[in-house]
């Protein structure tokens, strides 16, 4: 049986899913592609950190050891940062290697770039993850993009934020104690402030135009608004109102084809799409062409919904490149 050599570049909340999930799926890799996947090497940061890994796995914190491991198929990264993550990926896809990542703050930017470097050494770079966790969006506009425009896609993308905000309303505690919570729950970003002053979503909504539009607004004339500001009395006059705060962003193209994006805590009433979307759950409502209003939703972070998102896409790589699995 072909052994399929798998890298993983980050060990924190979403490479331990993603090493949990491909352990507890081996059988069915074995009966349904016929291969085996084994883990060859973990690159982290810290070597003292205490993990829960078997100890014959090979962890180092140089990546030159994990370059130099022979035959590796497909890597996965779950680190931090624009750098050195993009480096690290250039690196892999020029040598044919296949590339999963959920770092949307090195593919906001660096994305374009990684898929012509994809294409141009037959490699595949996929990159559910890096947008609304689990929720299945990058493959439904895919998908939809096939036969349809799209015309506006408004959504809150940022699950950290929706869950401060249901939790503030629900379990009326400080902005501190639910940001504290979704932190425990590795939900956050190694640095927060990412998530709560809407620079997260305002990454994961570039993502979306870059696929939707083939192309970003001007990111300078983004207007993004997090929801630091916001107080619990705040949230409590909008719930006294009838009305409910959610951090949405959104693009649009308009009729003579200038893109307008926007992140911001916005408020809505029960009829709006958004008002019952609670938790650390995503929502995201495309517009389009044909199909119309399409809404997605599911939970946009977390341990096992980002590593469900990059075996997905694992899965897609092993069953489209011949390259990957030689035909018996
Ligand atoms: N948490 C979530 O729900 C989601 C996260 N993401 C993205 O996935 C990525 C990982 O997130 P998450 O798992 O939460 O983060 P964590 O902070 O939990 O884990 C990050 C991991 O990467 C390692 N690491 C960080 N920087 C480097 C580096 N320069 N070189 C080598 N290793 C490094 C860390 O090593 P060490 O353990 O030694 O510190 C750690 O193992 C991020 O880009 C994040 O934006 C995407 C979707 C959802
Ligand atoms: N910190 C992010 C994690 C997933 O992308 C979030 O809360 O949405």
């Amino acid at each position: 049986m072909q052994t399929i050599k798998i890298a993983l570049l980050g060990f924190g909340t979403v490479g331990q899913g993603v090493f949990q999930i491909l352990n507890e799926k081996k059988e069915e890799f074995r009966n349904f592609f016929g291969i085996d996947v084994e883990v060859v090497g973990v690159l982290i940061r810290d070597v003292e950190k205490l993990r829960p890994l078997p100890a014959h796995l090979f962890v180092t914190d140089r990546f030159e050891d994990i370059a130099s491991i022979p035959d590796v198929d497909v890597v996965f990264e779950a680190i931090v940062g624009e750098e050195p993550a993009y480096s690290y990926l250039t690196y892999f896809l020029e040598r044919g290697i296949h590339v999963i990542t959920a770092n949307k703050a090195m593919f906001a930017k660096h994305g374009l770039s990684l898929q012509k470097v994809a294409e141009n050494y037959d490699a595949t770079i996929g990159y559910e993850a890096t947008t609304a966790g689990g929720v299945p969006i990058i493959k439904t506009l895919k998908n939809l993009l096939q036969v349809n425009e799209v015309e506006n896609i408004a959504g809150i993308l940022n699950g950290t934020s929706n869950f401060i905000l249901s939790e503030m309303r629900t379990a009326k505690c400080t902005f501190e104690e639910a940001l504290q919570n979704a932190q425990d729950f590795g939900y956050a970003e190694a640095d927060p402030t990412d998530d709560v002053s809407g620079k997260d979503a305002f990454r994961k909504l570039m993502i979306l135009s870059q696929l939707a539009f083939g192309r970003q607004p001007s990111w300078e004339d983004v207007e993004v608004r997090g929801i630091q500001t916001l107080t619990l009395r705040d949230i409590e006059e909008a719930e006294e109102s009838g009305m409910r705060y959610r951090h949405v962003a959104e693009v649009n193209i308009t009729g003579s084809g200038n893109l307008q994006a926007v992140v911001r805590p916005l408020l809505v009433g029960p009829s709006h799409p958004l008002y019952t979307v609670d938790g650390v759950d995503n929502a995201i409502v495309i517009d389009s062409e044909y199909l119309g209003k399409l809404t997605l939703i599911g939970p946009g972070a977390g341990r096992f919904p980002t590593g469900s998102a990059m075996v997905e896409d694992f899965v897609q790589v092993i069953s489209s490149k011949p390259k990957v699995i030689i035909p018996q």
